[in-house]
């Protein structure tokens, strides 16, 4: 059976990026006869040029009717000045997670041996690091309300955004969390603010509660402020960490550094039935835009997360996995994870030599 997967390079290195993950994927599903149908799509400034919004309808009716979403990244300085926050790039972005109830971000950091020179902290201190950030994504501050600027008696404005989560958004990513640590190591630590936040005073009891159905997981709690230095300190300590939407787009940064470069941190936000989109966990970059040396792993390695967890196309997935191995082993590197004696690539040389690897 066909299965339909809608392509949303977006901005700035997106459309660089997404063009080799595609080659990757149209690889796999010559070499492993997947069925996969393409059919790209507009979302962020690039729809906002076209059609005046950053989430067109057309899209949005796509993205409902594919089994997948691959996406590269929204956002650019072109369109920062856009007086009507509701048409900027990241909307778009926001607008499909939310309108596909995409909750369940899924951000494993995972350092590839042959990266520990890149990594930012001591081979020692990360050798062998494996972390699933479990981002809650549809929700919390990110799109409470009331939000808005307004104007004070004063004259003088006020910014002000709302922190909300109520106790069925909690439960939902504290299941994934949970079904996530069953199968890794049975360790979650979940972040909170719990000491100044009402809001996450109610995380940590749902946390709490969900986690009576999973005794075997080893639960503890952790303030977001103290897991942001121990991440950096001694980030083997974690295992499955579960967080809310804005720590977890703070941390999940954090993370990414640790195995070498934002650049090779995949990700899949999924609703409650596994569907999906993919995409790196890093921006737009405006500034190396254009110029050919973006890395394209995170969103070869979204992909494969794609096949793995949306179209249950495991062995195509590992296949994936073990080619960006293979072009790390034969030294073959992007400027951000670039070290003495390497050979620096192109983006486009480093997609294909993914695609040579997998032949
Ligand atoms: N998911 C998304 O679409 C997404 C995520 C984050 C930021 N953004 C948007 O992207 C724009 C730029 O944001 P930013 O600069 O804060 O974050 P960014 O992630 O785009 O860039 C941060 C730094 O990392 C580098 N970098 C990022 N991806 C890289 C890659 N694949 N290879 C090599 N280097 C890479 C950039 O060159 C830059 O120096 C903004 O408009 C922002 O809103 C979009
Ligand atoms: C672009 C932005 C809306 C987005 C977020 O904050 O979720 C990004 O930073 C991410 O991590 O996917
Ligand atoms: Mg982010």
């Amino acid at each position: 059976m066909s299965k339909n997967i809608l392509v949303l390079p977006g901005d700035g290195i997106g459309p660089e990026i997404v063009t080799e993950a595609v080659k990757v994927l149209n690889t796999v599903n010559e070499k492993f006869n997947l069925g996969l149908t393409l059919e790209n799509g507009l979302v962020g400034g690039a729809a906002y040029d076209v059609h005046g919004t950053p989430l067109p309808e057309e899209t949005m009716s796509k993205a409902r009717a594919a089994d997948a979403i691959l996406l590269g990244a929204v956002g650019g300085p072109k369109w920062d000045a856009l007086e009507d926050r509701e048409l900027r790039p990241e909307k778009g972005l926001l607008g499909l997670r939310s309108g596909l109830e995409l909750f369940g971000n899924l951000r494993p950091a995972i350092l590839y041996p042959q990266l520990a020179d890149a990594s930012s902290l001591k081979p020692e201190v990360v050798s062998g690091l494996d972390i699933l950030i479990v981002r809650e994504l549809t929700g919390g501050i990110y799109f409470g309300k009331p939000r808005g600027i307004r104007v004070l008696e004063n004259g003088e404005r006020e910014g002000y955004n709302t922190y909300v989560y109520n106790e069925s958004e909690i439960r939902r990513i504290a299941r994934v969390a949970f079904e996530s640590a069953m199968k890794r190591n049975k360790k979650l630590c979940s972040v909170d603010k719990a000491n100044v936040l009402e809001v996450t005073v109610l995380w940590r009891e749902i946390l709490i509660e969900v986690g009576k159905e999973y005794p075997e997981v080893e639960l503890s709690h952790m303030y977001v402020d103290n897991a942001a230095m121990q991440l950096v300190r001694a980030p083997k300590q974690f295992d499955v960490m579960v967080t809310g939407n804005m720590f977890g787009d703070i941390l999940s940064d954090a993370a990414a550094m640790l195995t070498g470069s934002i650049g090779m941190l995949p990700s899949a936000s999924l609703d409650k039935d596994n569907k999906g989109m993919y995409e790196p966990c890093h921006g737009s970059a405006p500034d190396i835009a254009g110029q050919g040396i973006a890395n394209p792993l995170a969103t070869i390695l979204s992909a494969a997360m794609m096949l793995r967890y949306s179209l249950n196309e495991v062995a195509a997935a590992d296949a994936i996995e073990a080619a960006v191995s293979k072009v790390l082993d034969q030294g073959l590197r992007t400027g951000d994870i670039w070290s003495a004696g390497m050979e620096k690539v192109s983006t486009e040389q480093m997609g294909e030599a993914v695609v040579a690897a997998l032949l």
